[in-house]
């Protein structure tokens, strides 16, 4: 009797599900009642084939989280760019990104963007560009490390562990009923959120003192780096009310640095290498411009940068057709909108298909063939974005490391390219290009050999 009582119920729900009227929101998939249309979106090849189905707007839902897919750039820039979009979505796996006061993943809007932001733009120089993970460390603290540091090596051993925990750390968030079926330790242990609450008070445990050193020697007049910056700021604003200037907000703010910054700017040197032992003649030509252009025996500085146009162009074509952030990083609106006339509810998140707009032939000719000429204008200097690149994101939320990214990626592959030929590994005729593909993005082949030839 239970059954049958369940059954129908549940059918009910079903049909009710299926001819419900949507009212003005965007077509898409219908999913299983409950866990939605997770598969349809799981991989990019799938959102390409919901994309021929329903058009370049699209939502599906995940559990209780509604999304929305935007596969044309221009109805993206129309929406990223405002502010009902400039949110991130509070899941636990962004938790350790957002203290109290502040409004959403990597960054808040407010101060503390600012002052990174003030970072990047060149604000605090320093002389060694070339290990990037130190660099980071040295922005954020001013301390320098030798290399192998111990205390640098563990503290990006505790950020590893950190996102390796993130994965499925924002299960009970899409189903939150499990919060009710399952005993929190359980539930704790399955998601992998009691690793990561820890993992997160030692990484907090290990900036601490260095911002306690830091707070001792503080000099306002002469701020050494992003910390003193910010314990700067936070001491004059320490009577605002809303002012969201604290320490464990400062920990937080190291932490963004770290995490958005290194993986992203080391996969991506991964990728230029990869493409350019696939496309030799491309490798040969940036290679004859960086001999013309720096004397033998100087290392290429940002000096040179702009008689260098071809290599930056071919960077921006290596981002444009690997696509790394192939499904951009989550947003969530903070209120009602309307996305080209569908109506979108407060509290979606947001996905700008990046992958599908770098391959759009109405922004990018012949979109499949590597050709960083197409970032050239007609006096040969390179064109840093143009309609349909969203290497770095649209809008408000666009990331905040891009010029500092942009100067990473030119000074590392420019010194190895004057130093080093990149080829497929000895025996293999042509490098394969194609990434590993994850639902959070394109990353390049774990392992992948070169033959690699000191240049004279
Ligand atoms: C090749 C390197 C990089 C790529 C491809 C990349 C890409 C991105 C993308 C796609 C976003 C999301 C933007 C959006 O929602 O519209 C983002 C956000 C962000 N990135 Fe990067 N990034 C890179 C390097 C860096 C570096 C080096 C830093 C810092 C030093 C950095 C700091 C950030 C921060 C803080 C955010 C969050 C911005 C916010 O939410 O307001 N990124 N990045």
């Amino acid at each position: 009797m239970i059954l049958e009582i369940f059954l129908f119920f549940f059918a009910i729900f079903l049909v009710t599900r299926i001819f419900k009227k949507k009212g003005n929101l965007p077509p898409g998939p219908i999913g299983f009642p409950y866990f939605g249309t997770f598969f349809h979106t799981i991989q990019l090849k799938n959102v390409f084939e919901v994309k021929k189905k329903y058009g370049n707007i699209f939502m599906i839902n995940i559990g209780v989280v509604n999304f929305l897919y935007i596969c044309d750039f221009k109805i993206a820039k129309d929406s990223f760019t405002k502010l009902e979009f400039a949110d991130r979505p509070s899941w636990k796996s962004n938790s350790f990104f957002q203290s109290e006061k502040r409004e959403g993943k990597a960054s808040g809007s407010g101060g503390s963007r600012r002052r990174l932001q003030k970072a990047d733009e060149g604000a605090i120089k320093t002389p060694f560009l070339n290990k990037r993970c130190h660099f980071k460390h040295y922005l954020a603290t001013c301390c320098k490390y030798e290399f192998k540091d111990e205390e640098v090596k563990s503290l990006m051993a505790k950020i590893n562990e950190i996102q390796e925990a993130f994965l499925h750390l924002s299960i009970p968030d899409f189903f939150p009923v499990l919060k009710y079926i399952l005993p929190t330790p359980l539930l704790d242990y399955i998601t992998g959120a009691s690793v990561f609450d820890k993992a997160c008070l030692q990484y907090e445990d290990m900036v601490q003192p260095i911002i306690d050193e830091h707070l001792k020697t503080l000099d306002p007049n002469n701020p050494r780096d992003l910390m003193d910056d910010y314990l700067i700021e936070m001491k004059e604003k320490k009577n605002e009310e809303y002012s969201h200037f604290n320490i464990t907000d400062l920990i937080r703010v190291t932490f963004d640095l770290f995490v958005a910054g290194n993986d992203t700017t080391s996969n991506m040197t991964r990728f230029f290498l990869t493409y350019m032992a696939r496309f030799q003649e491309i490798q040969e030509k940036i290679q004859k411009e960086i001999d013309k252009v720096v004397p033998r025996g100087t290392l290429p500085g940002l000096q040179h940068r702009n008689e260098l146009s071809y290599l930056d162009a071919a960077i921006n074509e290596v981002q444009r057709h690997c696509s790394m952030i192939s499904m951009g990083v989550v947003r969530y609106t903070t209120a009602d909108v309307k996305v080209d006339d569908y109506d979108i509810p407060k509290g979606t998140a947001v996905i700008s298909v990046a992958a599908l707009s770098h391959k759009d032939p109405t922004y990018f000719k012949d979109p499949e063939v590597f050709d960083p000429s197409r970032f050239l204008d007609k006096n040969g200097k390179c064109i840093p974005t143009c309609e349909g690149f969203q290497a770095f994101g649209i809008g408000k939320r666009q990331c905040l490391g891009e010029q500092f990214a942009r100067m990473e990626l030119y000074l590392i592959t420019a010194a190895l390219l004057q130093n080093f030929t990149f080829a497929p590994p000895d025996g293999e005729r042509q490098m394969s290009i194609k990434p590993i593909s994850l639902p959070i993005g394109h990353f390049p082949r774990k392992g992948q050999k070169f033959s690699i030839k000191c240049r004279n």
